[in-house]
């Protein structure tokens, strides 16, 4: 989270909280001030339910309780300094995300390539490049690759890079301090625009209005914008219309799931970088090639494997071998197995209903048989990596867009029907078990 909101944000907003307790679906958070608590819960609340869900806890709603007393709490109060200038604070690239330590294989190829193309900084061909695909497969490390070579290439040139986040903070703090003229400059002064994880737009209509205008603004100048999120234009709940089409106008490159290969290039590479943090560690033959094999999730988690590895053996003082690795990263490996497919969690929902499964999956359109079927379309986007034509496929070959059609409409229940709510909770439990 450090490396999307930014550290300052980080250090003012997230630093101070501290998870209280988590449980049926609910964190509490401790927070300084009952104001910290509303603007993180609004601010970040999404992404802290994310990260808290991807360190493995249930979660899906957060409350946050005020300290009874706020002297009592060391931690350094928010950095809410009214008179702070809106051009402080730009995020620098990471020095570690370059072209140089990206690996390239097939499922990331033409996602390198068009980014390289970008950072050549010559005329504009497509505008904007939007780069999509699952969390960790490298969309924030290309970014900052191209900021790194325009930088070199072209230090004419004024880029910024800023997470989705950071934007909608910026606007609400302009807003607040009546600083706006200042904010629109900001943006509409740079020659190249980044804004990573778009998808945190959703549902936030007045940032979104100020992003379409930055857009247009900088897209009318010839200005590039390279744009990232986790799915496709098309596929972002919540998001106006227009920006979706803006959005889909240059080039949409995927980058897909990682393969084999490249998962073991990935540890090659990074096995070099570590032999420097950890001089005369060994790891064993075969060991790359099991975690290639086992751990496909995505590369943060395979990198965070690696590094468990060179500690261990840094601490024990032996070589790592392919049985070590076993007992030593047997959480990451068992969440890594646990691959639900979609005619799984299908056959929990009918035998849930008590609804034979070629109902479910036909065609006819009652109650009793669409909201189940609706749940089990849900249910397969939440759990798997499917993509919602291949869910389609699966749901009797129907269209990808009854598929997000049924996605939303169980979104929307979710908040209103406790009944839904419980049901898809008691699903996932019984499907993730
Ligand atoms: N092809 C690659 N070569 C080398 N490292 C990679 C590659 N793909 C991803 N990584 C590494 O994996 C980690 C996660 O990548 P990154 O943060 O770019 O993912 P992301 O797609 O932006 O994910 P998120 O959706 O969570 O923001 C980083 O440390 C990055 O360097």
């Amino acid at each position: 989270m450090r490396s999307a909101i930014g550290a300052g944000n980080f250090k003012s907003w997230i630093e101070p909280l501290s998870l209280m307790t988590a449980g049926e679906g609910v964190a509490r958070l401790g927070a300084p001030s009952s104001f910290h608590g509303d603007y993180v819960s609004k601010t970040y609340g999404d992404q802290i339910v994310y990260h808290l869900n991807r360190q493995g806890l249930s979660v899906q709603r957060l409350a946050f309780e005020a300290a009874a007393n706020t002297s009592q709490v060391s931690a350094p109060q928010p950095a809410m300094a009214k008179t702070a200038p809106i051009k402080s604070g730009d995020a620098q690239p990471d020095q570690r995300f370059t072209f140089d330590s990206f690996v390239v294989g097939k499922p990331n190829e033409l996602a390198h390539a068009a980014a390289k193309r970008v950072a050549e900084g010559g005329p504009t061909t497509f505008n904007p490049l939007f780069l999509y695909g699952g969390v960790g497969l490298g969309k924030t490390h290309l970014m900052h690759a191209i900021a790194h070579e325009l930088g070199e290439k072209r230090p004419d040139l004024n880029v910024l890079y800023i997470s989705a986040d950071q934007f909608i903070y910026r606007f609400i703090s302009a807003l607040r301090d009546r600083k706006m003229m200042d904010f629109k400059q900001h943006f509409r002064s740079v020659d190249v625009l980044m804004v990573d994880d778009i998808q945190f737009l959703e549902g936030k209509d007045s940032t979104q209005e100020e992003f379409f205008h930055t857009f247009n603004a900088l897209v009318d100048q010839n200005k590039q914008l390279i744009i990232s999120a986790d799915r496709a234009p098309g596929e972002i709940r919540d998001l106006s219309e227009r920006i979706k089409s803006r959005l889909q106008c240059g080039l949409v490159v995927d980058l897909h799931p990682t393969d084999f290969e490249l998962r073991l290039g990935i540890l090659h590479a990074k096995q070099e970088t570590y032999q420097t943090i950890y001089p005369g560690v060994d790891i064993a033959p075969g060991v790359l090639e099991f975690l290639a094999h086992r751990i496909s999730s995505n590369v943060r988690v395979l990198e965070g494997a690696l590094n468990r590895l060179y500690a261990l053996a840094s601490l024990v003082g032996r070589t790592v071998t392919v049985e070590m690795a076993q007992d030593c990263l047997s959480d990451i490996l068992r969440a890594s197995d646990r691959k639900l497919t979609i005619e799984e969690i299908q056959r929990k929902v009918a035998e849930h209903y008590d609804i034979r499964l070629s109902d479910l999956l036909g065609p006819k359109r009652t109650r009793t048989l669409a909201r189940p079927r609706q749940m089990a379309m849900w249910l397969c986007k939440q759990l798997t990596t499917r993509s919602l034509p291949e869910i389609g496929r699966k749901f009797g070959k129907r269209d990808h867009t009854t598929i997000m059609h049924g996605v939303r409409k169980i979104d929307e229940l979710r908040q209103s029907d406790s009944q839904i709510a419980d049901d898809l909770e008691l699903l996932r439990r019984a499907l993730e078990d």
